[in-house]
């Protein structure tokens, strides 16, 4: 799965921006092994038109307007349209409500899940997705064309709660709660998924402390990043006992940038679409042949993180974004 040298690995980051998105976006941008080859915005920390607005707002700050812009789905998989936005978490406009300009720029003609389709057929094996929102693009593209799981090199999802409690609910992590249904369809598709929960980005703190030292930088994506961090401090102080925020994004990016910053697990992974445990993820780590057919019986095996190198992605992170 590393890619030669000199080779950066291509990536598509399906995002819905969202301050810790932008963490993330700014973080791929910034390292030389990967090839952002497009984005495509997804609901989830804000409605979908506003993450198109922000996700061309941000390449335009980082003076990469060269790269596109894929507009996603404006509902669930089910075509639910009562969405679960998280704008108490990110501010009104999903970037720390500091009201930037609209971009001068426009998304491509074309649809997310018909971007995602025509990339992995363009280069097959040879694309990553990295999926920091609600998975409906991606559940969308699985439906579309059959042999998406095939020509897809691998889906690196910032999702669900593993033997934790989630963020929603204690049942529920943000990204898998936004679209249960969707995240059922991807865990089971059989493509090469390694999912980032927050079992795992719980362990990546960006402390107060941190934060000064990135105001000590005069780099760009540090000062950009200062403004907009400070709404998503001040809801981790009054949601969480933390001293610091989450690095839920950034380290879903790292992982995909560089695997052997985490361990997995692997086994059959389930998500509970309805009932009071709706977004439940339950991984079956195939330890038992159960006497009866299961749910989890017979699908394919997906990689969970389960352990991170927390100093080491925090390092990464303050480095890459002060440069
Ligand atoms: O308490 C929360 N409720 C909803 N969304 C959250 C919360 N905390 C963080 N996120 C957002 O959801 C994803 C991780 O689950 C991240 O994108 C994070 O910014």
């Amino acid at each position: 799965m590393a890619s030669a040298a000199g080779e950066p690995k291509k990536i598509i980051i399906d995002t819905d921006p969202g301050i810790d998105d932008a963490m993330a976006i700014f973080l791929a941008l910034r390292s030389p092994e990967v090839e952002v080859i497009g984005l495509t915005t997804i609901y989830g920390n804000v409605y979908t038109t506003l993450a198109t607005r922000n996700a061309l707002h941000l390449l335009e700050v980082a003076d990469r307007t060269d790269i596109p812009v894929a507009e996603g789905s404006h509902v669930t998989i089910t075509k639910g349209t009562k969405l679960r936005v998280a704008d108490f978490v990110h501010g009104a406009d999903g970037l720390g409500n500091q009201n930037f300009p609209p971009p001068e720029g426009k998304p491509i003609d074309m649809s997310a899940t018909d971007f995602l389709v025509e990339q992995a057929n363009l280069y097959p094996g040879k694309v990553t997705v990295v999926a920091l929102g609600p998975l409906t693009n991606i559940a969308l593209a699985i439906q579309q064309d059959p042999s998406f799981v095939k020509n897809i090199g691998q889906i690196v999802l910032l999702g669900g709660a593993f033997a934790v409690n989630g963020n929603v609910n204690p049942a529920a992590e943000a990204n898998i709660f936004g679209d249960p249904d969707a995240a059922d369809i991807v865990f089971t598709s059989g493509a090469d998924v390694l999912a980032v929960g927050i079992n795992v980005t719980h362990q990546v703190v960006l402390t107060d402390s941190d934060r000064e030292t990135l105001a000590s930088s005069n780099g760009k994506f540090a000062q950009y990043l200062l403004k907009i961090l400070e709404v998503y401090f001040n809801y981790h102080h009054d949601a969480y006992s933390t001293k610091g925020v989450y690095l839920h994004d950034p380290t879903a990016m790292l992982a995909a940038i560089n695997p052997s910053l985490i361990t997995y697990v692997e086994g059959a992974v389930r998500v509970q679409t309805n009932g009071i445990t709706r977004g439940l993820t339950l991984l079956y780590n195939k330890q038992k042949r159960f006497a009866e057919i299961t749910e989890w019986s017979n699908q394919p095996s997906v990689k969970v993180a389960v352990t991170v190198d927390a100093p080491a992605v925090l390092k990464l992170v303050m480095k890459r974004l002060m440069e």
